[in-house]
């Protein structure tokens, strides 16, 4: 079964909030006023005079006041209308005739329930009223009306959307036992099959078992070189660009950058994506597309046994992800025979110097699993490590062409830090502010803008019960812009983490912001990705200055599993003009003795094992 939402194209600048209000029909006591409250940051080619700076503050000073009177309304309880119960009424209706306690509780209780709960605020609507809008955005619409936890019916389905940080923590960590992955496991069934991200129970435990351990600070410090050298070629990429005056598309550059990294990574295949179109890179970016498509289609057609031979998509899709297994299933064999040729023992930071990769641990490490089971997990993080990393990449780069004074600390930093050198393990504590601004970016684009669950019992979501088969979304996209939990929550302002502050993550911020989920099944590659995209941004601005190309479509949101542009990231790219450095272009070697505890209070916490 897949979602029937679907995640289509939006404006940031056109969104009619209220006219998508009248197409919704409230189905408790709703009185919309017709205010929009979701503004994306402005779009336009961050080359604005002081004029424009005048205007933003208006806008800002309106929106701030609009949503002040709106949050009054909405703790006032004017909205959010808590219907009571079916039960609750009964009981009131049964004691009212005069019967005992004990039959009045017998009778609620054979109903279902005790009598005493609250019934979730519902929202009902068509699924045309959204179809054209990515499906968080008027999520967070719908979360200023009816709080943190309420239900979205349309037609038979329906969803449960919390926003509520407490609520997200029981799901997600203190009664995570209680839910799966749901219908994300039904979608990605054909690519992951039961890898770490849609497997449950069991298999996951195994797996996350196996899989954590692969991902120490050794060779996370090893990692270093091979980010530098990645981020290096899409340097030269854009150096050449800049030379000849060329504008680039930076959303697809990442996508290869990050790609690159992640073969590499995981399984020791160099696609070299940046350089070269091979027939394995097509295939990669096939599977991945078909993933997306399936996670927003109305209707489940590749589930219709025919549908697979008579559709060219589907042959085509079937013929990429061959092609993937393919590759995987020899990568995994050349690995198994390095593995039985060397001398070096398993220890706890075992690493392979020629190969440092997660599929070499795992294979050094005895891990008794089936290939086809091998192959889910290699294929299950290249997808996560790799679109996550590219997305958090583009909004990054858009946000910064939006904030002249926020790029411009940064590359001071960035000069200050490292001159020409590579980032090495050790300059991660030194580079703060770009930490900072990927922590901040984190929170106005999280990837993926929600987190999928299912209830496989009953259980209490705050004061409401819930049935088992609820399917639940935690909102990661409204947490992060709550007015309730943040300043000016649409804008983008690295200083809101101070620099001497803990490293922010959810335990810190009492899940109010969950970039990387939270509970045991956190994400493994958190410290991975914080860590290649730190680099990876101070490289690009230690070099290059960049613009939102003149001329450019407006950069708006489409979405998919991560947040994608709809048009792509024009964007101009010049070389930085400065005083010159002498330039020393050694890639950093790996040296763990002295690298620095990564996990000390101030850095990334590491992915937890349950
Ligand atoms: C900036 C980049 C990344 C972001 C924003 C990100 C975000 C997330 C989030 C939010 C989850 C939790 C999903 C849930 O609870 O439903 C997750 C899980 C996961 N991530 Fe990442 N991720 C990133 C990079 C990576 C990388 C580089 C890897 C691999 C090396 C990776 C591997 C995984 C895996 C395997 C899981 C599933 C863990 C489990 O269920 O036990 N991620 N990621």
């Amino acid at each position: 079964m897949a979602t029937s939402l679907s995640f289509h194209q939006f404006s940031p600048q056109t969104f009619q909030a209220r006219d998508w209000r009248r197409k919704f029909r409230p189905a408790v006591n709703l009185k919309p006023n017709g205010n929009s409250v979701v503004s994306c940051s402005a779009s336009g080619n961050g080359r604005g005079g002081p004029g424009d700076d005048a205007v933003k503050d208006v806008e800002r000073r309106l929106e701030e006041k609009r949503r002040a009177e709106l949050s009054a309304r909405i703790a006032s309880g004017e909205y959010t209308v808590e219907k009571p119960s079916f039960q609750s009424q009964l009981k009131n209706g049964l004691s009212k005739l005069g019967l005992p306690k004990e039959i009045v509780e017998f009778i609620v209780n054979v109903t279902g329930g005790s009598g005493n709960y609250l019934k979730i605020p519902e929202a009902k609507g068509s699924i045309g009223a959204i179809r054209n809008e990515p499906f968080f955005v008027p999520l967070y619409e719908l979360y200023l009306t009816y709080g943190g936890i309420f239900r979205l019916t349309f037609g038979p389905k329906a969803f449960l959307i919390v926003s509520d940080p407490s609520i997200a923590k029981h799901i997600l960590k203190d009664n995570q036992k209680s839910y799966s992955k749901g219908i994300l496991a039904e979608i990605l069934e054909f690519v992951m099959g039961k890898g770490l991200i849609p497997a449950d129970g069991e298999i996951w435990r195994v797996r996350r078992r196996a899989i954590v351990p692969a991902l120490h600070q050794k060779f996370v410090a090893a990692m270093f070189s091979l980010f530098g050298d990645a981020t290096d070629r899409l340097c030269k990429k854009l150096d050449a660009a800049a030379s000849d005056g060329e504008d680039v598309e930076m959303e697809s550059l990442f996508s290869r950058l990050t790609l690159d990294i992640i073969g590499k990574a995981v399984f020791n295949y160099d696609f070299d994506s940046l350089s070269v179109d091979t027939g394995i890179v097509e295939a990669v970016y096939t599977v991945l597309r078909e993933a997306e498509d399936r996670s927003v289609a109305p209707i489940p057609v590749w589930e219709i046994p025919i549908w697979k031979d008579i559709s060219p998509k589907l042959r085509k899709v079937n013929a990429a992800l061959k092609l993937v297994n393919d590759t995987l299933d020899d990568l995994i064999a050349i690995c198994k025979k390095m593995v039985e040729e060397e001398e070096l023992q398993f220890h706890e930071e075992y690493m392979n110097e020629r190969d440092p990769s997660i599929l070499h641990f795992l294979l050094a490490s005895g891990d008794d699993v089936s290939s086809k089971q091998l192959r889910d997990d290699l294929m299950t993080m290249l997808i996560a490590g790799h679109e996550t990393s590219a997305a958090v990449l583009t909004w990054t780069f858009y946000l910064l062409s939006q904030e002249p004074s926020v790029m411009a600390k940064l590359q001071n930093e960035v000069d200050s830090v490292l001159g020409d050198r590579f980032p090495t393990v050790e300059d991660m504590k030194k580079l703060k502010y770009a930490a900072r601004v990927i922590n901040e970016s984190l929170r106005l684009y999280p990837q993926p803008p929600v987190l999928i669950r299912r209830s496989l019992g009953d259980d209490m979501l705050g004061k409401y019960p819930i049935k088992k088969d609820e399917d639940i979304f935690i909102s990661v996209w409204n947490l992060h812009r709550s007015p309730h939990h943040w300043e000016e929550a649409d804008k983008f302002n690295p200083e809101r983490w101070p620099l001497d502050g803990p490293n922010p993550n959810e335990t810190n911020q009492n899940f109010s912001y969950l970039p990387f989920g939270g509970g045991p099944r956190k994400c493994v590659g958190d410290m991975f990705a914080t860590f290649e995209t730190v680099v990876a941004v101070a490289m690009l601005v230690r070099r290059f200055d960049f613009q939102l190309a003149i001329g450019a479509p407006p950069v708006k949101m489409t979405t998919g599993a991560t947040i994608h542009t709809t048009e792509g990231l024009k964007m101009t790219v010049t070389r930085r003009q400065r005083a010159p450095v002498i330039p020393n272009l050694e890639v950093s070697t790996l040296n763990v003795d002295s690298s620095p505890n990564i996990q000390e209070a101030d850095q990334i916490r590491p992915a937890s094992i349950s």
